[in-house]
């Protein structure tokens, strides 16, 4: 029961919000039609119920013109059925498709604002691949909440109609056996009801371990997908690496796994099969089996027989609502749990982002410095990693950060962009200043090279002569006639040329502060230092702030400032610095 309560209180936390949305009237309305024409269904069903008895007893009878004037009502009724199922279905997957609309906006704004998808990362696997949450999951949860809900809704409205007919039925055809009546008020009504429950209950006892197979074959099939997709990522390396009968081995292995549990499937699903078919072959005889005595007996006419076979039939279909949705419902519950994480993790990545207890980042009001005071950077698991206190980086001086390999060098400059929380301290940034951050790997996103250029601002920013000339500059002057060509740039382009294209930006940008992560490392060091010399021309009121091992990079720096251990944490040394002009 509570597991119950708890699952509708999840299902009630994410399906409401959208009708409370800007879009709710759109989404009210859907809703009500929606209802609307499957409750107008099940009134078709009760008509056609009561039809049956006119209709079987006119065959009986012998009535030709009764018999004619039901086959015209029919026709009617079927006509309108059809127009109804027709706008059913439709109405349905149009408010599939807004519903959805609106949560994957909502859950795109949620997971991109402010760095919280970076965030969700830091706190490990608590929500993995957002991916299949956004896709799948949204699209699943929203047709699956329709489908059971109204599918619920339209059972139990069929329910209420047909036990009323039924219990009526009883009363007319009363229990006749061996040569009496037996006066059990609703028998019929009884009698579908335990058959029912007796369906219900050995469907479950055949069913639910395909429940948790049903789920491993969900994470068989995702680990197969996702190794395929490692393969294709670092194909290169495996083809340099000969790496080819290797893979080719673990992904069979994997793939092993998804046969394997597909044949336990196959294996269970025969055995409910035998049982839900024999189960819906068996409901086709058993209302007459039950109200044959009566018929027999001349208590009742045809009409009445079949009309009872009808709306037990009904009543029977409504009780084995759980039966047909069973694999369903499996399916729905997995989806909300995934939903329900994927929306706590984007809640404690936002909680991150604003508790007491990590680095702030403030407005600096002074000289256009970057003030850090009592920063400590630390691990996500609290061990300190970096400290700093009472260091500045100082307006228009080139700034060299050196320091071991894994002393937190690149984990600083996140702290500083405003991404990295863990901490304590507070890093001040001039009001307005523009950051830009340059890594070892540049991010191009999938598109047109002017696009890749531009980002993140949005493509037409700039005029082609600027990108142009900043592609000449950096010595890829080849690549800008190419600026409409769409491609994967971080593939097609070499790490050194990637790197060149990430200076393009900065010189078309122009941050006022210019954070370099070992961004020139691919390069010889005659072309770093062209480039440097480059930044320093062509950026002339940009601060420059670099990573690196090179003691070449030392020449295009005013000042060095190292990382040095003391004690459990590395510390900034230089809090006034050498500068050199
Ligand atoms: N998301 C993370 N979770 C746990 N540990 C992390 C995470 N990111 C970085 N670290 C750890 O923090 C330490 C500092 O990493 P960082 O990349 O800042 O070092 P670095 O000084 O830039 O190193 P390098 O010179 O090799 O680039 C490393 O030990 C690394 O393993």
């Amino acid at each position: 029961m509570n597991n119950i309560r708890s699952t509708l209180a999840i299902v009630w936390r994410i399906a409401a919000p959208y009708f409370r949305s800007e879009d709710k009237w759109a989404g009210r309305a859907l809703l009500a039609a929606v209802i609307a024409t499957e409750l107008a269904i099940v009134g078709i069903t009760v008509l056609l119920n009561q039809w049956n008895s006119r209709f079987y007893n006119a065959l009986q009878e012998r009535n030709w013109d009764t018999f004619v004037s039901e086959i015209i009502y029919f026709s009617v009724l079927a006509a309108i059925y059809t127009i109804i199922a027709v706008y059913q279905l439709y109405l349905n997957q149009w408010l599939q498709i807004r519903w959805r609309q609106w949560m994957t906006r909502q859950y795109l704004g949620e997971w991109l604002h402010q760095a919280n998808h970076y965030r969700m990362q830091l706190q490990g696997d608590a929500a993995d691949n957002p991916d299949q949450r956004m896709t799948d999951d949204v699209k699943l949860f929203v047709e699956r909440t329709l489908n059971i809900g109204v599918g619920l809704l339209s059972s139990a409205v069929t329910l209420a109609s047909f036990v009323t007919i039924l219990w009526g039925l009883s009363n007319a055809a009363p229990l006749h056996m061996f040569g009496t009546d037996f006066a059990i008020p609703g028998y019929l009504v009884w009698g579908a009801l335990i058959y029912a429950v007796l369906g219900t209950v050995l469907t479950h006892l055949i069913g639910w371990p395909l429940v948790g197979i049903d789920f491993r074959q969900q994470r068989f099939e995702a680990d197969f997908r996702f190794n395929l997709v490692r393969v294709r990522e670092n194909s290169e390396q495996i083809a340099l690496l000969r790496g080819e009968d290797a893979e080719r081995e673990r992904l069979l292995v994997r793939f092993g796994r998804v046969v394997e549990n597909w044949l336990a499937i196959m294996s269970r699903t025969k055995k409910l099969t035998a049982f839900t078919a024999s189960y819906s072959q068996a409901s086709v005889i058993f209302p007459y089996i039950l109200v044959a005595p009566a018929y027999f007996a001349q208590k009742i006419q045809l009409g009445g027989m079949m009309q009872t076979a009808s709306a037990f039939s009904s009543v029977q279909g409504a009780l084995s609502f759980f039966i047909n949705v069973y694999r369903q419902l499996a399916e729905w519950q997995a989806v909300l749990n995934r939903l329900d994480g994927f929306e706590a993790g984007i809640a404690a990545a936002s909680a991150l982002a604003t508790r007491n207890e990590r680095i702030h980042v403030v407005e600096a009001a002074g000289d256009g410095a970057i003030d850090l005071k009592e920063l400590t950077v630390r691990l996500p698991n609290g061990t300190p990693l970096v400290s700093a206190d009472g260091f500045s980086l100082r307006k228009d001086e080139r700034t060299l950060v050196t320091g071991p390999s894994g002393s937190g060098k690149s984990t600083l400059f996140r702290a500083i962009a405003g991404i990295w929380p863990f901490g304590a301290g507070s890093i001040a940034i001039p009001a307005k200043a523009t950051l830009m951050m340059l890594p070892q790997r540049p991010y191009f996103p999938v598109g047109s090279l002017r696009g890749a250029v531009e980002y993140p601002g949005k493509e037409g920013t700039f005029t082609a002569g600027q990108i142009g000339s900043a592609l000449d500059a950096v010595g890829l002057p080849g690549l800008a006639t190419q600026l409409d060509e769409h491609a994967h740039w971080n593939r097609m382009l070499s790490l050194g040329e990637q790197q060149r294209l990430g200076l393009a930006r900065a010189l078309l940008h122009a941050p006022q502060y210019l954070f370099l992560d070992e961004a020139t490392a691919s390069l010889d060091e005659p072309s770093e230092a062209a480039l440097y010399q480059l930044l320093r021309e062509k950026l002339p009121a940009t601060t420059i702030v670099s990573i690196g091992h090179r003691s070449t990079l030392d020449a295009f720096h005013q000042r060095n400032v190292v990382l040095t251990r003391d004690g459990d944490r590395f510390a900034l040394q230089g809090g006034g610095g050498n500068s050199r002009p």
